[in-house]
């Protein structure tokens, strides 16, 4: 039904399309709200509206096989994703906002390299999970329905206007398990969110893997003064996660940047300050499930830098992502690991002490 209107607009050259979306040539993902709609009963709705489905065998299929179905699918086909099994792929420019299921809140529009994050996160249904940097939301539904709804799942954003978006979208997904904070993650502790177990980290970063980002204007201007402020922030945030949950034992850190200043130097830069003895490190980046069937890795200056990955426009027909799994591997008894500010303030008291003291 709906795709038969969708030929007609096109036919008629009605088709309304954005000057950026001209230039994308990425596939439409639509990922299923499985808290209100089963995978399965998505396909078959599709189907009944003359969608034809591209099958395959999801254990079989490699990686390269699967990218040659998406960029070969004609005007009426869509595939299953090969890792996300609620994400479906359809063809460039699909129009999907004013679909019943997109407007009833049943699928999201989300792009597979934003889906990864969450996905690689896979807090445990019941678990408790906080989602650091959260509006406008896109990876905080798709937490709540990894996490069937069940358990906690804070969401927090320090920008009033993304957090009421973020509010929006959590009702919109009857995203039940979600606590909604607006506040400075700087500000927030254990105590807000007692037992966190799992961590997303999706700062705000350069975008520069983003396909639909405009033309950065003055890019010397913006590279220079901007990323340094970003990847200081960034560190930051990154730190803060891992020093300042004693109960979490995954974090996932992502940015939609393709910027190694970015991605593994903030990862290393912190690692470095948390993992004080390097022979007996209390987080470590680890393996995914992607590994086998993925291209590209982290960069190998980084022991563990193979072990995280990006998403590549040309290649994987997605934004352009980066993704670093970090797990606990030990406690941290010692509590040896505080946060650089709080260092940076203690020796300022100290040097305060000294100085009055000499007076
Ligand atoms: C890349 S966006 C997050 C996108 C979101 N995870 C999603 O998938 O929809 C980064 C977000 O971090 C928020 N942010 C930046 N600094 C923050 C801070 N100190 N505390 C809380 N949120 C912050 C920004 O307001 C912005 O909404």
């Amino acid at each position: 039904m709906f795709l038969a209107e969708l030929k007609e607009s096109e036919k008629a050259g009605t088709l309304k399309l954005d000057s950026y979306k001209e230039r994308d040539s990425r596939p439409r993902y639509v990922r299923v709200n499985t808290l209100s709609l089963k995978v399965r009963a998505a396909m078959k709705m599709f189907s009944n509206e003359d969608w034809k489905q591209v099958c395959y065998d999801r254990k079989s299929e490699d990686y390269s096989s699967f990218l040659n179905r998406v960029t070969s699918l004609a005007r009426d086909e869509f595939i299953q994703d090969l890792h996300i099994k609620e994400l479906f792929i359809f063809p460039n420019k699909t129009e999907f906002y004013r679909h019943p299921l997109y407007i009833g809140g049943s699928i999201i529009l989300q792009d597979k390299a934003s889906c990864l994050a969450s996905w690689l996160l896979k807090p445990s249904p019941g678990s408790i999970t906080l989602d650091m940097c959260a509006a406008p939301g896109m990876k905080t539904t798709h937490l709540a329905c990894l996490m069937k709804n069940k358990g906690t799942l804070y969401a927090v954003d320090s920008v009033r206007g993304r957090y009421e978006t973020l509010c929006k979208q959590v009702e919109k997904h009857g995203a039940t398990c979600v606590k909604t904070l607006c506040m400075d993650a700087f500000q927030l502790e254990a105590k807000h969110c007692p037992g966190v177990e799992y961590i997303l980290v999706d700062p705000t970063c350069s975008g520069s893997g983003a396909v639909e980002q405009p033309i950065v204007k003055n890019r010397e201007k913006f590279n220079a003064s901007r990323l340094q402020s970003l990847t200081r922030l960034q560190s930051k945030l990154l730190r803060h996660a891992l020093t300042r949950f004693p109960d979490v034992k995954r974090i996932v850190y992502s940015t939609c940047s393709l910027n190694i200043e970015e991605n593994e130097m903030v990862v290393e830069d912190v690692l470095a300050s948390v993992n004080t003895d390097a022979s007996d490190p209390i987080f470590e980046v680890v393996d995914n499930k992607l590994k086998c069937k993925w291209i590209h890795h982290g960069s190998e200056d980084f022991e563990w830098g193979p072990r995280c990955i990006y998403t590549k426009p040309d290649i994987d027909l997605t934004n352009g992502f980066f993704i670093a799994v970090i797990d606990r591997v030990r406690s941290d008894e010692k509590n040896i690991s505080r946060n650089e500010d709080e260092k940076e303030e203690q020796k300022h008291k100290k040097r305060k002490q000294l100085k009055e003291s000499k007076i």
